[in-house]
């Protein structure tokens, strides 16, 4: 009967409960020592431990889907069953199972230990992406070394991992059907939960769109201003090298360049963090100490000891960013190869962000041990930078003067600061799924792989190759998340919810009001309070027990993603935006060969 499988099924699980936090320690292990030692033997036991954990999930998959759980009564039981009854990559047969994994560890090693010789200095040929490149995309202002930066870059990662990525596609897309799944992207949106995400997506884009035009605009003439009408012509994309980030996804780089009222403090205080003698270690305290202000849980010490929180010397290692879950309720980690810096201050809050779910939901069986969408699980750390990051909050820890100006001008350079880093995103996250979706689902050969990526980068984001292109490069794989097989949608959903999560959390804080105009969105800072910290706490404990639209009204009080708290913040910067583009005569939008 029903109610008898129901109690076999509950047993069932509590067994495979157990035997599967295990596997997913020596798993993690396995990874891990990789991620931070490349070296064929790693990586020989990196994958000799996936194919063990492959062999138990299949064989606990068998067990699984013999129970006949769809018409079970108990809505939990049968939630963690519908989790539990897709494999995934494991169902593949091992040698192909091998064969694909050992595409993806190819890629993540080419892309983790590619080097490119200096432009200055021919004979160096030792830089990294991971400080050196970075800094040379971030700090340059020479066109023709960002562009021998820029190419030589491509050249060295994606350039090198075509053949590795169609062999990809194809396994992966046999493993999506063996799933029951057309392609490896339906495969990916399951963790949406939702009929209409894809629709969702575009309909937040086009509501978006307006404003990342406007903001387009904008740093176009500012960047012709700079480097000339001949480099960054008025109604054509803009050149992908000049935007102080080797992807074009984030501007805030450039923010010297573009900012509205030069000679205000700049909210970038990494000056001041060198001054004060900031180091990574402080940066991680400091982040930890934000959250637990709030009344959210510290880290344990296996945190302090187990993670590698500085790049590594006379080691090859994924640099990366990541927060790993070691599945034993007890072991948490970060890998970053952390700069003192404004934007790594930020970036540590993020992965800080993870491990507090982490933490929150560790004693949830397993299966629930997941955000409640992949989204809620990049927008934690993002939610309470937004708090970090503003001037009030900035000067209370000292890293900026109490004498700092907080006038009409100086909120206009924190708003075109912070919208550098979280509307030009958009249309950058949106193609790299786009661009996956469409190959995955087949509508683009892999003979038109380079052309697809750059129609869309010229589409979407309205950015141009500096250098001409063929199908020689492939230029996707010059991003992590390509070369690593890392789902992307997920930060475009954060960027969205992040907004409505730090909006309501002001609103439990008392620190924003919509009717008081004294207290603006974008000053809020909840440091310290404990009932916004009990709420997004409250939320965090839910995992992935529940569908997302209920974590996200326990937080915000609507089921939705809602771009309306994102405008709402940049408000003030939008209206300046347009009367500026106007009053410059500004051309919005370019020009497309597409
Ligand atoms: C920091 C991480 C690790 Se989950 C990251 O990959 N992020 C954070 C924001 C966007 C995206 C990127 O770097 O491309
Ligand atoms: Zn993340």
């Amino acid at each position: 009967t029903i109610v008898e499988d129901e109690a076999l099924a509950r047993e069932y699980l509590s067994a495979h409960n157990y035997k599967s936090s295990d596997m997913c320690y020596k798993t993690n292990v396995a990874e891990w020592k990789f991620a931070s030692d490349i070296t064929d033997e790693k990586e020989r036991l990196k994958l000799e431990q996936s194919l063990v954990a492959a062999r138990f999930e299949k064989e606990a998959w068998k067990n699984i889907t013999s129970f006949n759980w769809k018409p079970f009564t108990d809505p939990d039981l049968k939630r963690k069953f519908k989790l539990l009854s897709v494999l995934g990559p494991s169902a593949l047969p091992e040698d192909k199972l091998t064969q694909y994994r050992k595409t993806i560890d190819a890629m993540e090693k080419i892309y983790s230990t590619a080097k490119i010789c200096s432009f200055t200095n021919p004979g160096d040929c030792g830089m990294n992406l991971d400080p050196e490149i970075t800094e040379k995309m971030s700090k340059s202002r020479n066109f023709d070394e960002l562009k021998h930066v820029w190419q030589q870059w491509h050249e060295q990662s994606g350039g090198k991992m075509r053949d590795h990525y169609e062999k990809f596609v194809e396994l992966s897309n046999e493993a999506a059907r063996m799933n029951n799944f057309s392609d490896t992207g339906a495969y990916w949106l399951r963790n949406y939960e939702s009929d209409t995400f894809k629709e969702d997506i575009e309909g937040l884009w086009q509501t978006i769109k307006p404003f990342y035009l406007q903001l387009h605009a904008y740093v176009r003439a500012k960047l012709r201003a700079h480097y000339g009408e001949d480099k960054v012509p008025n109604n054509q994309p803009i050149p992908a090298h000049l935007l102080g980030n080797m992807w074009a996804q984030s501007w805030g780089n450039i923010d010297d360049l573009v900012t509205p009222y030069p000679g205000k403090t700049s909210i970038d205080v990494t000056p001041e963090m060198l001054k004060q003698g900031y180091t990574p270690k402080k940066m991680f305290e400091m982040s930890e100490e934000f959250f637990t202000s709030m009344g959210l849980l510290p880290t344990p010490p296996e945190f302090w000891s187990g993670s590698i929180i500085e790049k590594l010397v006379g080691k090859e290692m994924v640099c990366h960013a990541s927060a790993w879950d070691f599945c034993n309720g007890k072991d948490f980690r970060i890998k970053q190869c952390t700069k003192v810096t404004m934007e790594d201050f930020i970036v540590v809050h993020h992965e800080m962000g993870h491990i507090q779910y982490f933490l929150q939901y560790k004693n949830l069986p397993l299966v629930y041990r997941d955000g409640a969408n992949s989204g809620f699980h990049e927008a934690v750390g993002d939610s309470l930078a937004l708090s970090v990051q503003t001037t009030k909050h900035l000067k209370e820890i000292g890293l900026l003067d109490k004498s700092t100006p907080q006038d009409q001008e100086a909120t206009i350079n924190y708003l075109l600061a912070t919208a550098l880093e979280k509307i030009a995103f958009f249309p950058f996250a949106y193609i790299m799924d786009k661009w996956r979706w469409d190959v995955f689902d087949g509508s683009v050969k892999s003979t038109d792989y380079n052309g697809h990526w750059w129609k869309l980068r010229e589409k979407y984001q309205g950015i141009r190759s500096p250098v001409t292109r063929s199908e020689n490069d492939f230029d996707p794989g010059a991003k992590y998340h390509i070369a690593a097989n890392v789902e992307y949608i997920r930060y475009f959903v954060s960027f969205v919810i992040q907004f409505q999560f730090y909006k309501s959390l002001c609103m439990t804080a008392g620190q924003y009001d919509p009717h008081n105009p004294s207290q603006p969105l974008h000053e809020c800072d909840f440091y310290r309070n404990k009932e916004a910290g009990a709420k997004l706490g409250a939320m965090l404990t839910m995992g992935a027990s529940r569908p997302w639209p209920e974590a996200m009204r326990a937080v915000t009080g609507q089921d939705r993603m809602d771009a309306s708290a994102f405008r709402e913040y940049f408000k003030p910067l939008e209206v300046w935006l347009i009367a500026k583009n106007k009053e410059l005569g500004e051309p919005v939008g370019w020009d497309s060969d597409q």
